[in-house]
């Protein structure tokens, strides 16, 4: 007897992406977590990470319904970072953001359970292990994300041609070209950084992500995330829904112990 018949189904009300199920029955990796900087344990084997991406590989930017998305030419190894944590190299395939509605809020992750206004995720894959993306997304050592904190301050100048492109991908599903762009000039000076075994933060939720998060925010003014709070969950000619707090709640640090790559 099927419990509920796919009619009755369209008639659930619509779930944004991020309240999809908040806990994954028997996930013991889940992200995103609190970064409690006393607890970190400094690994003196982790070494530098290192990010050699080719700007000409960034091919567009499109709004996906939950954040937008600057996606890269995947199919060789021109961008890719490597050491770190890492056991081989890994390759970049898209870049993309999470933020709040106002600026107490909007990170995935916290350190010392403070929020920052927003949060860069740089989306890489291991494609020496595995065929494709798809594939690397279902692996405990497919992807790794290297997470950037956004704080209020002073106007980055990189940031700004691609909010500048940020009008053009308002609706959901709309997509413009966007050809050149490096995304190494949204890397804080500072190398330092902390990594833990975690998942993604959307569905399919799988636990295949190598999280590296870097310890130094960037800085950015008030108008370039305001550039970010314009932009729509929503299709174009649908009741329009500001695509704001886009990030998952805090997920349980389990059996966890986040290393720090300095003392
Ligand atoms: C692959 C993937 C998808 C969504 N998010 O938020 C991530 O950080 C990584
Ligand atoms: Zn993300």
């Amino acid at each position: 007897r099927r419990l509920t018949s796919p009619d009755s189904l369209h008639h659930l009300p619509v779930h944004p992406l991020w309240q999809s199920p908040l806990t994954i029955p028997g996930g013991t990796r889940q992200s995103p977590i609190n970064i409690q900087w006393r607890d970190s344990v400094y690994d003196p084997f982790l070494k530098p990470l290192k990010i050699s991406y080719d700007p000409a590989t960034c091919l567009h930017i499109w709004n996906n319904g939950y954040s937008f998305l600057v996606e890269f030419d995947d199919s060789t190894d021109r961008s890719i970072i490597d050491g770190g944590p890492l056991e081989n190299q890994y390759r970049l395939k898209q870049f993309h953001f999470h933020w709040g509605a106002i600026n107490d809020w909007g990170s995935e992750h916290t350190v010392d359970c403070k929020f920052y206004p927003a949060e860069l995720h740089l989306v890489h894959w291991n494609a020496v292990v595995y065929p494709t993306f798809e594939e690397a997304v279902m692996e405990g050592d497919g992807l790794a994300v290297i997470g950037v904190f956004l704080k209020l301050g002073a106007r980055h100048e990189g940031l700004q041609t691609l909010v500048d492109a940020l009008p053009a991908v308002k609706h959901k599903d709309t997509v413009i070209e966007f050809d050149v762009f490096d995304p190494s000039c949204l890397m804080p000076s500072c190398p330092d950084y902390w990594t833990y075994a975690g998942s993604l933060t959307t569905p399919p939720l799988t636990e295949s992500v190598t999280w590296i998060i870097k310890k130094q925010p960037i800085e950015v003014d008030e108008d370039q995330l305001e550039a970010f709070r314009m932009l729509l969950f929503t299709s174009d000619g649908e009741e329009e829904k500001r695509m704001v707090d886009n990030f998952r709640p805090l997920q349980p640090l389990m059996n966890r112990t986040v290393r720090s790559s300095f003392q």
